[in-house]
């Protein structure tokens, strides 16, 4: 015999648990021949083997875990294997392939992908990916894995096994037998020693039933790298794939496995029986015994990692490649079903590791987006209860009923049940959280045969969504293009634990339960039994449909649920229970030999019958259909698109919003702007205005003083003869005049009629009507009125000092807020800001020139009123007419007039020069220097106003033209009002 050196699929490194996992048991390391071709190798050459860490690690919440403890845990040491020399291979015989895993973590994608050079794909490493691709994701090229000590006390078993998956021994068979899609490519060839190699052998080898018939298990290829390996497998292999082709019936596995029982260990039942796993045997010498060959046989000793690695592992893998796949076990009550599917916390079953695959696989395939949902559901009495749903709380607070779950069908999904909940798990320790919720809520009794008896079928199903990511491969560009377009496959993994077929009930809710049970079990046989009997059949399409009719799937909840599977659309594996020899009565035991020999019965039937013609799931592209027929993922990814889209509109909404807020802002602060500017425009035409009105009441008040004057000499000139003349004139009559000339024509008029016409009365021009003054032409009256005009001039410069007060005040104002604006924005602001304070301080000095002016106008008043008082007094004297009278009255004149003059004079600006004693020249003099000085001081108060206005239009507008513009168009009645004046 030459040494072969296995492929074993190599577990990369370990990686750490993204999550806080659990630990998990150890499942035992091995490399398991799941039906694939027998391998024969020539001698010496090397196959790389797999990676001692191809560890399973489940992990869950409910069961602790206890990893297996071996020495070599770390160290990846896979031995090489013989399958030649049963004494010479690098593992001891006896001993089992076993490790320890690295619990809680989960492989992670293979960094080396490649087939292995010039031979074949080996069935234990070439893996078909979705794309139809052979590679081998476990094997490093080249990879030898060393074998030491360590790895050599690991293997346990003491005698040698061959699990013969499919039934067939290995020896003479060629190692390129064609595959199937769960025994074909022998994904996971079993090798418990190093003596021993587990192969699968051909269909025609494998011949086994109930009573001895010997079944053919075929094989059928869907996938490319299935049909690579086929390719290679010599004429004789393609012959048979030929007629197993047609046949499809590679996809079921039938596995039985044995319950150990210590009771009835050395009872002479258990001697009847004959258990081979390496033959995949099972004989009974009794009554109705024979020979049961099946595609794996798992006997007492064999563990949960064992039946899953045979029996599931590789359904598990097409699954996730896109087949339906369905795990069921079948057997008497207490003989182990549960313990195959759940497992124990030590010993995980069917399901957890089944779980761990899952999201091994997720982590290789990282070309592929995944979307997982799981749904947990029991047939109890012929009803179907979601155990994932909770409790149902009534109105009352009651417990309250579930609502009733129908069976539905549809082209797409087949039969399914609803409305049932599904929840999306992310994780393995999610997912086993979910269904141990369910398992909790699972029916189970105790039985005369098993203390906690499951009372339902119970049926997990798990929806395995996936699609291509983004067309570039690689990670980092597919996470951003994660929602490209693609179709979704859409397959599922049902693993049913279904309720133990009985034949003693002692208590009537058992029986009624039972009578269920058996009845949906008898109808799960009878469906299969019929398949058998359809088989030879011509199955065109006409046939088929007539076939379904009688096929009785709708007898029991449990066919009907299971009709896809068992009609061809999945890859079946179909895990038989059985507990060879029972304790207890005779009749007990010849009942338990009979229910064995029935399952025994079922197991070939299935075997022999069940056809499938599983394919791949279609890649739907999501576009059509109603959106709730639409696969999960296809709804998240149009959800997605639609919130994207959503996304993108609130942007550009907001960015819009944003742009059309700056723009308010903008239009707002230049709304802010022009405000400002139009109050600081007011507020200038209300300083020029006040400027102005100022002027105006001051000419107008000069002029009248002057009017005044030029009355009060007329009048004195004509005192001696203006008693004719009766001319009623008051002071409020007086025509505003021009300043200047009013000025001069009354200094010049007022001496010359004073000298030419001492005594006459009569006028000399026709002005005198105009200026003349009082109603009688006496001094009296045009001194009483020229002190009214005095008093009046009071009060309008009172009103005028007001005005000045207010502008004042307004100016301050102003340059306060302008110098707290300007503050801020310029720097050299403190020149601008000594601007204003030069400006007001200038104010206020032209304020109490005013006041002083005011004096001199109170103290002209006084002068005023003492001339008259003397003009009376001397009036009274000429009454007499004695020419003393006459010169009194000339010297009355002369003094009115003089005190004319000397009135003009205190309103010069040197009221100092006053003299009431002045001759009668002298007047004029004054007159002439009262009409300069007020000159004078008009044109200062022009000069004043319009230096206040410039400064103030400097300061509020430095550097803006435009405004400036503004400004000096504002200044303009001020310029007008100074060409006026001038
Ligand atoms: N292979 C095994 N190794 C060790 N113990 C086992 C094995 N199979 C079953 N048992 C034990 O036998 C008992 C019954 O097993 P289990 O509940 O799995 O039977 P079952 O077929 O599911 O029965 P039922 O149909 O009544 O639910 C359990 O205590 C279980 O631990």
């Amino acid at each position: 015999m030459t040494s072969h050196t296995l492929p074993r699929p190599s577990r990369p490194s370990i990686a750490p648990p993204t999550g806080p996992l659990p630990s998990l048991p150890v499942a035992k390391s091995r490399v398991s021949n799941v039906g694939g071709p027998a391998l024969r190798q020539p001698s010496g050459s090397l196959l790389p083997a797999r990676a001692s860490n191809n560890s399973r690690a489940v992990s869950s919440p409910q069961r602790p875990t206890k990893g297996h403890t071996n020495s070599a845990s770390n160290v990846p040491t896979i031995p090489t294997l013989t399958a030649t020399d049963s004494t010479a291979g690098p593992l001891p015989p006896g001993k089992s392939l076993r490790k320890t895993v690295s619990i809680g973590a989960f492989p992670q994608p293979p960094k080396h992908a490649s087939r292995l050079g010039s031979h074949p794909p080996s069935p234990l490493s070439a893996s078909s990916t979705p794309n139809g691709e052979t590679v081998d994701s476990r094997i490093a090229p080249g990879f030898k894995p060393p074998i030491t000590p360590a790895r050599r006390t690991s293997l346990k078993k003491t005698t040698p096994r061959v699990s013969n998956v499919g039934g067939r021994s290995l020896i003479g068979k060629s190692p390129l037998s064609p595959p199937s899609l769960l025994n074909g490519s022998g994904e996971s060839l079993a090798v418990e020693n190093g003596n021993h190699l587990t192969l699968p052998s051909p269909p025609q080898s494998r011949n086994s039933s109930a009573q001895g018939s010997y079944a053919t298990s075929a094989t059928t290829f869907e996938d490319i790298g299935d049909d690579d390996a086929r390719s290679h497998a010599g004429p004789h292999a393609m012959a048979d794939d030929n007629a197993t082709q047609k046949d499809g019936k590679g996809n079921v596995l039938v596995s039985v496995r044995v319950r150990p029982d210590v009771g009835a260990k050395d009872s002479k039942q258990e001697t009847d029986w004959e258990v081979s796993g390496k033959k995949a045997l099972i004989s009974y010498r009794g009554r109705d015994g024979g020979d049961h060959y099946y595609d794996n046989v798992f006997d007492t000793q064999d563990n949960n990692a064992r039946v899953y690695d045979a029996a599931a592992k590789r359904l598990v893998r097409r699954v996730m490649e896109g087949y339906h796949g369905t795990v069921f076990a079948y057997g008497m009550t207490g003989t182990g079903k549960t313990f195959s599917m759940q497992g124990t916390a030590t010993n995980p079953g069917v399901i957890p590791l089944a779980i761990t695959d899952i999201f091994s696989y997720i982590r290789e395939t990282p070309h592929r987006e995944f979307l997982l949902r799981v749904s947990y559901l029991e047939i109890y009495n012929e009803k179907i209860h979601d155990l994932l749903a909770g409790p149902i709380v009534g109105p009352n607070g009651q417990p309250g009923a579930q609502e009733e779950i129908k069976l539905r069908e549809d082209a797409k999904r087949g039969v399914y049940a609803t409305p049932l909940k599904e929840e999306i798990v992310q994780s393995p320790t999610q997912l086993l959280r979910v269904i141990a919720r369910g398992d909790n809520a699972r029916r189970v009794a105790g039985t005369q045969f098993n203390a906690r008896s499951s009372r339902s079928h119970a049926v997990v199903q798990i929806v395995v969504e996936s699609r291509e990511r983004g067309a570039s491969g690689s990670l980092k560009d597919s996470k951003r293009t994660a929602i490209t377009p693609g179709g979704v496959r859409v397959s599922t993994l049902s693993l049913i634990d279904l309720a133990g077929s009985e034949k003693a009930a002692d208590n009537k809710e058992r029986r009624t339960e039972g009578s269920h049970i058996n009845k949906s079990l008898l109808t799960l046989g009878t469906v299969i039994a019929r398949l058998s009997g359809d088989k030879d059949k011509a199955t065109s399409d006409k046939d088929k449909s007539s076939k379904e009719k009688h096929l009785p799937y709708r007898d029991s909840k449990l066919t009907r649920l299971l009709q896809g599977a068992l009609s061809g659309g999945s890859l079946v594996s179909i895990l038989c229970t059985i507990q060879i020899g029972a304790s207890g009565s005779i009749a007990a035991n010849n009942t338990h030999i009979g229910e064995t020999l029935s399952t025994l019965k079922f197991a070939s039937r299935a075997k022999n019958n069940i056809v499938s013609h599983a394919k791949k799931a279609e890649e739907s592209l999501g576009a059509g259909g109603d959106a709730g027929s639409r696969a999960l993922l296809d709804r998240y990814r149009l959800e997605i698109q639609e919130l994207r889209k959503q996304l993108e509109e609130q942007n550009k909404a907001k960015e819009t919003q944003s742009v059309h807020e700056e723009q308010e802002k903008d239009e707002e602060e230049e709304k802010i702007r022009e405000l400002e500017d139009r109050q600081r425009h007011e507020e200038q035409m209300l300083e020029m205005q006040l400027a102005r009105t100022a002027l105006k009441e001051r000419i107008e008040h000069l002029n009248r003083l002057i009017l005044s004057s030029k009355s009060l000499g007329v009048n004195n000139s004509r005192s001696f003869s203006s008693m004719s003349l009766q001319r009623g004139s008051t002071v409020s009559e007086f025509r505003p005049m021009s300043i200047r000339s009013s000025a001069s024509h009354a200094t010049l008029d007022v001496p010359r009629r004073g000298s030419q016409n001492t005594l006459s009365a009569v006028p000399v021009d026709g002005d005198e009507d105009e200026d003349s003054l009082g109603d009688n032409g006496d001094g009296t009256a045009s001194q009483s009125a020229q002190i009214q005009s005095l008093q009046s001039d009071l009060v309008d410069k009172n009103r005028y000092i007001a005005t000045l007060e207010k502008r004042l005040l307004q100016a301050r104002r102003t340059s306060h807020s302008r110098v707290s604006m300007s503050l801020s924005q310029k720097v050299g602001g403190n020149s601008e800001e000594g601007g204003l304070l030069a400006i007001i301080a200038e104010k206020d000095a032209e304020l109490s020139n005013l006041r002083a002016q005011l004096e001199d106008k109170e103290r002209m008043i006084g002068a005023l009123t003492s001339a008259r008082k003397k003009n009376e007094a001397a009036q009274e004297l000429g009454s007499d007419g004695s020419p003393g009278s006459r010169r009194t009255s000339q010297q009355r004149s002369e003094g009115t007039n003089g005190s004319v003059l000397s009135k003009g004079s205190p309103v010069t600006t040197s009221p100092r020069s006053f003299s009431l004693t002045s001759a009668s020249v002298k007047p004029e003099r004054n007159m002439d220097d009262v009409t300069r000085m007020l000159d004078e001081m008009i044109s200062k108060q022009v000069d004043s106003v319009r230096t206040s206005a410039d400064r103030l239009r400097r300061s509020s507008l430095p550097g803006d033209a435009s405004a400036s513009g503004t400004r000096r168009s504002s200044l303009r009645p001020v310029n007008e009002l100074i060409s006026e004046t001038s």
